[in-house]
């Protein structure tokens, strides 16, 4: 049985009579890194908020760590860390200051976390600079270690990359896969910089005016966008057969709708579709599919390009 660290159901959330969450319902892999991907207002925050326990459902269910029901969820909370929108830093404050603030309102006794986070984000030497003088990245990386303060197994990052440089995004990445491989820790983090995203997350969930639109993992996600033809026929059966014994090729995949994709003679698909037709196999639909990572999400919200 998998261990899902947050599982909702129907989760719904309304301002002002308008769904911003609509019957969401997602369940989280432990050790897994999740990119919630969707545009300006479609809800990522809110639904960060609501599993931060920041922010109350008007319907729906959560389960933290197989828990669920107010009192328990709070329990559970204590082993999730989050950092929605902005960092909470206080800028005339050194990194090492921010922490210790922010350990000590937070009840934290162990005083040698401070250095080894520091250690971790990469911000051990900036001594007595002040957080206001940080670069955007130092600023998200002290803010993530603002979060790690209680040691969390589930760590909640609203656009912790937007805005940074190529190295800063590099440095995040780094800081990300180093926490879920050592610390299998689980980590939802959204953007709408996909090409970033895309070097962090490991799963990608989908999201658009507040209704969850797919969820998929790498795998499926390169599969789905690389190169192949795509076959529609009346014969999937014999069509198959075609490609193995006469095109030689078993490089092909029968999806569940009786379509084929081949990722072979994309070079040279005026002779497929010539073997075909010759074998008496009416084509329904034949064309080359596969896209880059953002048209694929474009692809899914519907084709709005505002991603
Ligand atoms: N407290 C609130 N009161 C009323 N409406 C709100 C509130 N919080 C969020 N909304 C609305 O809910 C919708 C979803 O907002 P949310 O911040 O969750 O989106 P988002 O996907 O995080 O967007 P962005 O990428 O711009 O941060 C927006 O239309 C927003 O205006």
């Amino acid at each position: 049985m998998k261990d899902y660290v947050l599982k909702t159901s129907n989760l719904t959330k309304t301002y002002n009579s308008t769904n911003v969450l609509q019957d969401v319902s997602v369940s989280l892999e432990a050790g897994k890194i999740y990119g919630l991907i969707g545009q300006n207002g479609a809800g990522k925050s809110t639904f960060m908020r609501i599993a931060a326990g920041l922010v109350f459902p008007t319907k729906g269910d959560i389960e933290l760590f197989g828990k669920c029901g107010e009192r328990d969820l709070q329990a559970e909370r204590k082993r999730l860390g989050c950092m929605i929108e902005y960092p909470s830093l206080i800028p005339y404050m050194t990194a090492l200051e921010n922490l210790t603030y922010h350990r000590v309102i937070r009840g934290i006794p162990r005083t040698s976390i401070e250095n080894e986070l520091l250690e971790l984000v990469g911000l051990k030497d900036t001594g007595k600079k002040k957080a206001k003088n940080f670069s955007l990245g130092m600023k998200q990386r002290l803010g993530i270690a603002i979060a790690l303060l209680g040691d969390p197994e589930l760590l909640i990052l609203d656009e912790p990359i937007n805005g940074l440089d190529p190295l800063g995004v590099v440095e995040i990445r780094n800081l990300l896969n180093k926490l879920c491989e050592e610390r299998n820790m689980t980590i939802l983090i959204s953007s709408h910089n996909l090409p970033e995203l895309y070097q962090v997350a490991t799963n990608y969930i989908i999201i658009h005016h507040g209704i969850i639109k797919k969820t998929i993992n790498q795998t499926e996600l390169e599969e789905n966008c690389k190169h192949h033809i795509l076959i529609g026929c009346d014969q999937p059966e014999k069509l198959v057969s075609v490609l193995e014994m006469q095109l030689g090729t078993s490089n092909y995949k029968v999806m569940p709708d009786k379509t084929v994709k081949l990722y072979d003679y994309l070079d040279d698909k005026e002779l497929v579709a010539r073997t075909i037709f010759d074998n008496g196999i009416v084509i329904t639909n034949y064309c080359i599919q596969g896209d880059t990572l953002e048209n694929y999400f474009i692809s899914v919200i519907g084709g709005d390009r505002n991603v």
